[in-house]
């Protein structure tokens, strides 16, 4: 990016894949002067510390965020309320106060109260990440070319709203706006219920006697390994997901139990068309998200270029 820096200081609180990432990109592309990092436990502020992220270290959150123009809370959604109160009385007038969490209705409630007058309070998700945490796992592009969704109150300040949009065009990401409830109910269905299958899956066949660990090691080149990879993400990030979203997700997986009902039912009953209309049906849809150019077919997932059509077997 050319021009001036879009904000004069930034605040990370919480310094894992997402924070770290987020530093990284607005140092590199000089998007703000200064970052100033926050988390928990000593040793990985340390750590952030070794890595250069910031230009202040500080295990007080609130210390961290004073004078800070821009705010981004970068820890589980279950930490989300706990650090706004801390952190409300030591935010800057006019600053803007924002989240990288996967859920949104949770962070709207459990943080909105604590946000004082003059603040503004912009919540977000960045729809990248990998199944790796901490600040290690961090990178500068992780958002290139990711959707950011930004799900700002009715009456949200529009000149702050524009200025952390452009912040997330210059990470690299396309900016949807949405309404909490609706990003709830949409993740649902394209993140957590994946992880969730992902988790039950692995942890299935780790249960199963015949499928000993060493097994899955030797065969993990199969279908299997990319659960492997979804069901090895961070623990703490889905349990808080799981109990912040429990609604969405309860009706996704009811939704998703009741397919499979019907799978079985036609395995059972040897009814091959069944089987072959549903599997024709879901292979065309990851050719149509392939020619609408949102996917490649190379493991590098989600990102908005134009891909290479599916081969045919037919
Ligand atoms: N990992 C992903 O793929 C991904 C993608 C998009 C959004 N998100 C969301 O972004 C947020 C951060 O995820 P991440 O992947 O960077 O997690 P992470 O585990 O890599 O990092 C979390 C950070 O928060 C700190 N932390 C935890 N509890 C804290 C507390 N009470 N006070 C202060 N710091 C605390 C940890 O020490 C760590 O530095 C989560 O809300 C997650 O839902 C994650
Ligand atoms: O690619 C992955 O590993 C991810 O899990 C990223 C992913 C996703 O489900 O797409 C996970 C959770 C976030 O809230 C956003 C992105």
């Amino acid at each position: 990016m050319t021009g001036a820096p879009l904000f004069n200081r930034m605040a990370l609180i919480g310094i894992g894949l997402i924070g770290s990432s987020l530093a990284q990109v607005a140092r590199q592309r000089g998007l703000v002067n200064e970052i100033s990092i926050s988390t928990r436990s000593p040793a990985t502020l340390q750590r952030a510390e070794e890595l250069g992220l910031g230009d202040y270290y500080a295990l007080d959150a609130a210390a961290a965020v004073e004078d800070a123009d821009l705010v981004i809370l970068c820890v589980p959604v279950g930490a989300n309320e706990a650090v706004a109160k801390w952190i409300a009385p030591s935010l800057k007038k006019g600053a803007i106060l924002s989240d990288a969490g996967s859920t949104k209705e949770s962070v709207v409630e459990q943080v909105s109260p604590h946000v004082p007058d003059g603040v503004h309070f912009i919540p977000g998700h960045p729809i990248a990440g990998t199944e790796h945490s901490g600040p290690d796992a961090g990178f500068s592009t992780l958002f290139d070319q990711r959707w950011c969704i930004l799900t700002p109150p009715d009456d949200v300040d529009q000149e702050a709203l524009q200025k952390l949009k452009t912040f997330w065009e210059s990470c690299g990401s396309d900016v949807d706006l949405m309404e909490p409830k609706h990003h709830d109910l949409v993740l649902a269905i394209v993140s957590h219920l994946p992880h969730l299958i992902a988790y039950n899956i692995v942890g299935t066949a780790d249960d199963l006697a015949t499928v000993t660990k060493s097994q899955v090691i030797k065969y993990s080149a199969s279908g299997f390994r990319d659960f492997t990879r979804l069901a090895a993400s961070d623990p703490t990030m889905w349990r808080d997901v799981c109990l912040n979203n429990k609604e969405a997700i309860l009706e996704m997986l009811a939704r998703f139990s009741e397919d499979l009902s019907a799978m079985q039912r036609a395995i059972r009953w040897g009814d091959g068309q069944m089987l072959f209309d549903l599997f024709t049906r879901t292979r065309s849809i990851r050719r149509s998200i392939i020619e609408a150019g949102q996917e490649t077919d190379a493991p590098d997932f989600g990102r908005h270029v134009a891909g290479s059509p599916v081969s045919s077997n037919d």
